[in-house]
C-alpha cells in the first residue's frame, strides 16, 4: 500500500493514478479543510477539478495512520525539510521524493535532505517528464525512478508502475535529480525568451546550450551523462521548455511580457537558480544562463540585456 504526502497537484494525480489500477493508496493533507473537502466531494478541486478519486484513494489527515509500505512526498522542493521534519518516524518505509530543485538553504537535492532529516532511510526519487494533468486524466507518461539501492528501486519500479505511467529504473540518483532541477531553471529562461519575441531559434538555442549546463553540473558532480539524455534529464527539459502547461515557462512568458503572476504557484525554478548559481560559483562551473536567470528573477537584468550579455560572450568550440 502506498502513502501520498502532499495533496497538491502532482500528489493528488500519482494517487489518482495508482488507486485506478486497484492498489490501495492514501492520500494525506495537512489541512484539515481540504481532507473534509476532497472526502466529500471525491475530487481535488483546487488543483484537478473534474478528475474525480478511484474508489480504491483513500483521503486521510491522519499522518499516524498510514499504511505499511512507500511514501512518497509530493511536496515543493523548499518545503520538503519542513514536511518531513513534522512527519512521524516511518521506519523502514521507503521514502520517494517527488519533487525537482535544490535547496536553496543548503544547496541540497531532495534525496540528500531526504537523508539529512531521515539518516538511514531508503530514499528514492521518481522524476521526469509528466504534467499532472496527463497524469490524472490517463494519458501516457514515462518517469525515471531513481534509487541506489538496486534492490530497493526494483522493489519501487514495480510498485508505482501504473497503466499510464511506465517507470524505467536507475542508480545514478544525482543524475537524475540534476536533471529535474536545472530543466526548471532553463524552462524560466526559455518562456522569457518566448514572451520577450526572440523567437523560436533563441529557444532552441536556450534549450541547447541549457542542457550542457545541466551536463556540465552533472558530470561536475559525479553522474552519468546517459542519465541526462534519458527522462529525467533531455525528456523533461523538452516537455517544461515548450509547453504552456508548466508553471516554470509560464512564469518566464510572464518576465517576458512584462505581465503579473500570480505568486502562490509553485514555481521551483526560481530558488533552484539562485541554489544553482551558488553552487556553480562554488566548483568554479560556467552556468552563464542560469546566471541570466537569476537576474531576471531578481530584477537585476531585462531579458534583453540577458540576451545581450550571452550572445556577447567569447566565442568557443561547441
Ligand atoms: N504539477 C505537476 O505537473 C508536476 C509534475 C511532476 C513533478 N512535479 C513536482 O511535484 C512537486 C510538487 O508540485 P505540485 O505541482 O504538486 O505543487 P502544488 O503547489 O500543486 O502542491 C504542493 C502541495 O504541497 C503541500 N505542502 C506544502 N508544504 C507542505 C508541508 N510542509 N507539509 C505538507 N504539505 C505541504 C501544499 O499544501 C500543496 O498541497 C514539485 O517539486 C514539482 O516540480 C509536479
Ligand atoms: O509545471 P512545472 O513547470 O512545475 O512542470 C511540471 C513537471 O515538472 C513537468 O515534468
Amino acid at each position: 500500500m502506498t502513502s501520498v504526502i502532499g495533496a497538491g497537484a502532482f500528489g493528488t494525480a500519482l494517487a489518482i493514478s495508482l488507486a485506478r489500477d486497484g492498489s490501495e493508496v492514501t492520500l494525506w493533507a495537512r489541512d484539515a479543510a481540504q481532507v473534509a473537502a476532497m472526502s466529500a466531494t471525491r475530487e481535488n478541486a483546487a488543483r484537478l477539478p473534474d478528475l474525480g478519486f478511484p474508489d480504491a484513494l483513500k483521503v486521510t489527515g491522519d499522518v499516524e495512520s498510514l499504511p505499511e509500505g512507500p511514501v512518497l512526498l509530493a511536496v515543493p522542493m523548499q518545503k520538503l525539510r519542513a514536511a518531513l521534519q513534522d512527519l512521524p518516524d516511518f521506519g523502514a518505509r521507503p521514502l520517494v521524493a517527488c519533487c525537482k530543485g535544490i535547496e536553496l538553504t543548503s544547496r541540497l537535492s531532495p534525496v540528500q535532505v531526504i537523508g539529512d532529516v531521515r539518516p538511514g532511510a531508503r530514499a528514492a526519487i521518481l522524476t521526469g517528464p509528466s504534467f499532472a494533468q496527463d497524469i490524472a486524466k490517463g494519458l501516457p507518461t514515462a518517469l525515471t525512478l531513481a534509487c541506489d539501492d538496486d534492490d530497493t528501486g526494483r522493489d519501487l519500479q514495480t510498485t508505482l508502475t501504473t497503466a499510464n505511467i511506465r517507470l524505467y529504473r536507475t542508480v545514478d540518483v544525482p543524475g537524475a535529480e540534476i536533471g529535474g532541477a536545472v530543466k526548471n531553471v532553463m524552462a524560466i529562461a526559455c518562456g522569457a525568451a518566448i514572451g520577450a519575441g526572440l523567437g523560436e531559434s533563441a529557444r532552441a538555442a536556450l534549450m541547447t546550450r541549457g542542457y550542457a549546463e545541466m551536463l556540465r553540473m552533472a558530470l561536475a558532480i559525479g553522474a552519468r551523462a546517459e542519465t541526462l539524455a534519458g527522462l529525467s534529464g533531455f525528456g523533461d527539459l523538452t516537455l517544461t521548455c515548450t509547453s504552456r502547461l508548466s508553471r516554470n515557462y509560464r512564469y518566464g512568458l510572464s518576465i517576458g511580457e512584462g505581465a503579473p503572476f500570480d505568486p502562490s504557484v509553485t514555481v521551483e525554478g526560481a530558488a533552484t537558480a539562485r541554489a544553482l548559481q551558488a553552487r556553480a560559483r562554488a566548483m568554479r562551473l560556467d552556468m552563464p544562463i542560469t546566471d541570466a536567470v537569476v537576474g531576471l528573477i531578481d530584477g537585476s537584468r531585462t531579458v534583453k540585456e540577458a540576451m545581450t550579455d550571452l550572445l556577447s560572450r567569447p566565442l568557443k568550440e561547441e
